[in-house]
């Protein structure tokens, strides 16, 4: 596979392969479609925006043949207009599309549109575009083209027959994503007539020859609605389907269609004796304007202009970047040894226990917890943790945090050699393109070879959280400004102590990165005899029983899954205030998602929406873990001066509530800085490997557990339905796209597609998606320009599964109808990438979080809003002068053309119930 510009010449009148340029309208399945055309037709892909500056610096009169854009077309043997949101009388959704059309005769090329570009190139040629009656997003049809062509000897076809692109080619099912479609006229053909007026250009629409069609059921029609799936131009070397070739549910007979095309469009730029000036001429292949399909490495953005980086990134940072960022930091870890002991783990000892039972010091906190690893039976093993990872001597970790936008991240250190220093410094973004980019050489500068054990996920590294937001403006997508806060949207603490507790084996791994230059402090040996004495273990028990679900626990789930306001949920404390989202404004929400999936904006907006809850202060303090011996001599001072806090449960002791019951394989617990989340996640974002093996589990599709739905058979059968399908089956897609951009055409796929998985209340959807980074060129063997997980994580953000589909739009849209409101770790991801290179991400869902700062006195409180559950009166009479903190969660879920009011917002309280009822239930 060709990559980062393309081979270079040198190697005199050498043919190129064919290069194809493919318009970009910001959809989310573009790389798809150009990872499809690199290995079916051995061609090169560049990408250009449809909104590319080109656009702005070609405003001449005739925009369709100024010279710029002529130029930059010359270039290439054909064109692919890609799908995308919106519609073609809106002229920004499809920019430089609809000047293609427009060609003189001397500059045609050969053109396919997908989609939006079949739309774009009807609505050129005096086509209307309109709205179906019903959107088909996700939906698999017969596509329909003329029967007889196949029998036909090529030479017996009419003129009519002459580039038509189905020949030969056998019925197929193909994937649809539309809520418009081209109307050529098709609907005044009276039905007699309609088999064989509809392979002729229709009188509306003399231009266009119909080359496929699907035909709708519609119940509200007595006819089925006839939907143009192919056209060609009567005399240009135009094409259009509207069907997406590229999803992974077309069939692959579809793609000797795209096979037929580009063979058409070679022979008709050989008739005209066209060549390409990129096949002639190296130096042609290189467009100002246009990209390289896949996205070049992070690492190799540390250095433009030069190849060369060392293993140590700090060594050979190009003198600008080492100067701008040098600072204390940069020696810190580099190198490191790695002590590690492993001790079997104590039988019924829990993770929470170990925690508590190495007592941590310290303010921050970072565990994750495959919280349904051993318990449950029930769990099936794929969707069962092996793994937790438990973070320890925060205190004295870097802290690299970054608020997105800034153009600088910083970098802390709370604690040296036990004792408290504020050690910060704000690193210049410039010369590392990106906080990625600065991430990716923090992290290349201290890379571990891996000589542990495969059974150790992580030995040390970088572990923490990344806001939605900032997902958000990696994609472009820009917050309403000014933000009322500077909290940080990327929180990542380089762990070197830690550790791994091997449900399976029953194992527990201590492990220490150390420095090369500094002395071990004992630290492994230690907590190991911490972790094996008697007494700890002993206490760490007691601790457990008290947390324990109760012997009812599993009734209590069912009443609390079942749980929609306006029924109020057994009173949670009468100083805790609930203020979930209202029924009937969360339901128009939904039907305005609908309005803008039935406009063509999108094809899938997964809504969702904010509960809040005040309570008095519940953790001892701001700064101080609550396990921390100080800490716990300061709550309890406080307990006696105040009347309701100490009936509260701490952040942990919620956590403990929360894992216990709802064990997902993806539970975290993080206090880190001044955020505090717990989080039961069954979803996860990304896995990576050593080897640059590339796994996500995006998951869609959502049934509640009840007496009617049960068994995993009978979840299957209500999963496995169109709609539920269709939904999954966007996200797939889109997953295939971000894999696509950085592991390159060829390398992506879908072992397991539209599964059913059994957690504790809910079934769950998934489909797994694999893409492999590509292997280092033999010249970027020796550098640092290789892809890591983290170019997969970085260019994948936020998960697609929370945002719907295409990802850009939609979440323009959702913004708009969550009234920009900030989702914050919600729809984010927790996890961690190891020193080794592994890594792993999960969604942040079904999870509640707190900041300090939201921290305030009582009188500041919102009592009178809407949705509020518990009043506050009871906090009135009680608490009148605690200090509050704040609890949100985030719950939703994906809104289609297909869903009903009431079933979405079922969905958002099934899935809030869990995380909002430890406010209930874990008062002890
Ligand atoms: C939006 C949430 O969940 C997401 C939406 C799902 C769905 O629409 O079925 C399933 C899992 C998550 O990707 C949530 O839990 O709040
Ligand atoms: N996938 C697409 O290109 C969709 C095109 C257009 N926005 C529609 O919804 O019909």
């Amino acid at each position: 596979m060709e990559r980062g510009g393309g081979q270079m010449a040198g190697e005199g009148r050498r043919q190129q392969r064919p290069r194809i340029l493919f318009l970009d309208a910001y959809d989310s399945f573009s790389n798809n479609i150009t990872a499809l055309l690199t290995t079916l037709l051995d061609v090169d892909v560049s990408v250009l925006p449809i909104d590319s500056a080109l656009l702005l610096l070609d405003n001449g009169h005739d925009a369709g043949s100024s010279s710029l854009f002529r130029r930059e077309l010359s270039r290439y043997a054909a064109v692919v207009c890609g799908p995308g949101p919106g519609s073609p009388d809106n002229d920004a959704d499809v920019g430089l599309m609809s000047r293609v059309w427009r060609l003189a005769e001397a500059d045609l090329l050969p053109v396919l549109g997908i989609c939006l570009g079949l739309q774009s190139l009807v609505a050129s040629v005096g086509g209307k575009v309109r709205r179906l009656q019903r959107g088909l997003h996700g939906m698999v049809r017969d596509i329909v083209h003329q029967p007889l062509l196949d029998r036909e000897p090529p030479e017996t076809t009419t003129a009519a027959d002459d580039g038509n692109i189905f020949r030969g080619v056998r019925p197929f099912k193909a994937t649809l994503y539309h809520s418009l479609c081209g109307d050529i006229g098709q609907h005044a053909v009276p039905p007699a007539e309609w088999a064989d007026a509809r392979w002729h250009p229709l009188p509306a629409c003399p231009d266009l020859v119909p080359l496929a069609w699907v035909e709708e059921d519609r119940s509200s029609c007595s006819s089925p609605e006839r939907i143009l799936m192919a056209v060609k131009h009567h005399t240009r070397p135009f094409w259009g389907l509207q069907y997406h070739p590229e999803s992974v549910c077309t069939e692959k007979e579809g793609n000797r269609v795209i096979v037929n095309w580009f063979r058409e469009a070679m022979q008709w730029n050989e008739r005209r004796g066209r060549i390409a000036s990129s096949n002639a001429d190296a130096d042609a292949m290189f467009s100002p304007f246009a990209r390289d399909a896949t996205k070049p490495s992070l690492l190799s953005q540390l250095t433009p202009g030069s190849s060369a980086m060392g293993a140590n990134a700090a060594e050979t940072r190009p003198e600008s970047a080492a100067a701008a960022a040098a600072g204390w930091w940069e020696d810190m870890e580099v190198d490191p040894l790695l002590r590690s002991v492993a001790v079997p783990l104590p039988r019924g000892i829990q993770v929470p226990d170990v925690v508590e039972a190495l007592d941590l010091e310290g303010a921050e906190r970072i565990v994750l917890d495959s919280a349904n690893a051993a318990a449950s039976a029930a769990a099936r093993p794929d969707v069962r943790g092996r793994y937790s990872i438990i973070a320890a001597g925060l205190d004295e970790a870097l802290h690299l945090e970054y608020h997105t936008g800034d153009d600088f991240a910083t970098m802390r250190v709370k604690c040296v050699d036990g004792l408290p220093v504020e050690l910060s410094q704000q690193v210049p973004l410039a010369s590392y393109g990106s906080i990625w980019g600065l991430v990716a050489s923090f992290h290349e500068a201290r890379h571990v070879e891996a000589t542990e054990p495969a059974e150790v996920p992580f030995v040390g590294g970088f572990m923490g959280y990344i806001t939605y937001e900032q997902g958000l403006m990696d994609i472009g997508v820009p917050l309403e400004q000014p933000r009322p806060h500077h909290r940080p949207d990327v929180s990542l603490v380089w762990v070197t102590k830690s550790l791994i507790i091997d449900h399976l084996a029953g194992v527990v791994h201590i492990q220490q990165l150390c420095a090369h230059n500094s002395e071990a402090d004992a630290w492994v040996e230690k907590s190991a005899a911490r972790l094996l004495s008697p007494q700890h273990t002993q206490s760490a028990r007691v601790a457990h029983d008290f947390a324990a679900p109760r012997k009812d626990g599993q009734h209590h789930h069912h009443a609390a899954a079942a749980y929609q306001p306006p029924v109020k949920m057994r009173r949670p404390s009468r100083s805790t205030t609930i203020q979930t989202p209202l029924t009937k404004e969360y339901e128009r929400k939904v039907e305005l998602c609908q309005d803008f999936i039935a406009a063509g904006d999108s094809y899938e907006l997964c809504l969702t929406d904010k509960t809040r809850i005040t309570r008095p202060r519940s953790d001892s303090s701001t700064t101080e873990h609550p396990a921390a011996p100080v800490a716990r001599k300061q709550q309890k001072q406080r307990r006696r001066r105040s009347s309701l806090a100490h009936v509260l449960p701490s952040s942990w002791q919620l956590f403990k509530t929360l894992r216990a019951r709802q064990p997902a394989p993806f539970a975290s617990y993080l206090r880190l800085g001044a955020v505090t989340l717990v989080s039961a996640s069954p979803e996860r974002f990304l896995q990576y490997d050593r080897e640059g093996r590339c796994s996500m589990r995006p998951m869609k599709g959502t049934v509640r557990k009840s007496e009617a739905v049960a068994t995993l058979a009978q979840a299957e059968r209500i999963l496995h339905v169109p709609k539920e399908e269709a939904e999954n089956l966007m996200i797939v897609d889109l997953v295939r796209h971000d894999l696509h951009a950085i592991c390159g055409a060829g390398n992506v796929r879908v072992p397991h597609l539209l599964k059913v998985e059994e957690y504790q209340s809910v079934f769950q959807m998934i489909t797994v998606v694999e893409g492999q980074l590509p292997p280092p060129s033999p010249d970027e063997e020796k550098s640092s320009s290789r892809y890591t997980g983290l170019d997969v994580l970085a260019a994948s953000l936020p998960p697609g599964s929370m945002t719907g589909a295409p990802k850009k739009r939609s979440c323009e849209i959702l913004q708009q109808i969550e009234q920009h409101h900030e989702r914050s770790l919600y729809s984010g991801v927790v996890g961690y990438m190891c020193a080794t290179g592994r890594g792993d991400w999960s969604v942040t869902i079904r999870s509640l979080f707190r900041w300090d700062d939201e921290d305030h006195s009582p009188s500041h409180n919102t009592a009178s809003s809407p949705g509020v559950v518990a009043d506050r009166t009871g906090a009135a009479e009680g608490a009148a002068s605690e200090p509050q903190e704040v609890w949100h969660i985030g719950a939703g879920g994906a809104v289609t053309i297909l869903s009903t009011r009431e079933g979405e917002r079922e969905e958002m309280f099934t899935k809030l119930a869990g995380p909002l009822r430890v406010f209930a239930d874990g008062l002890h």
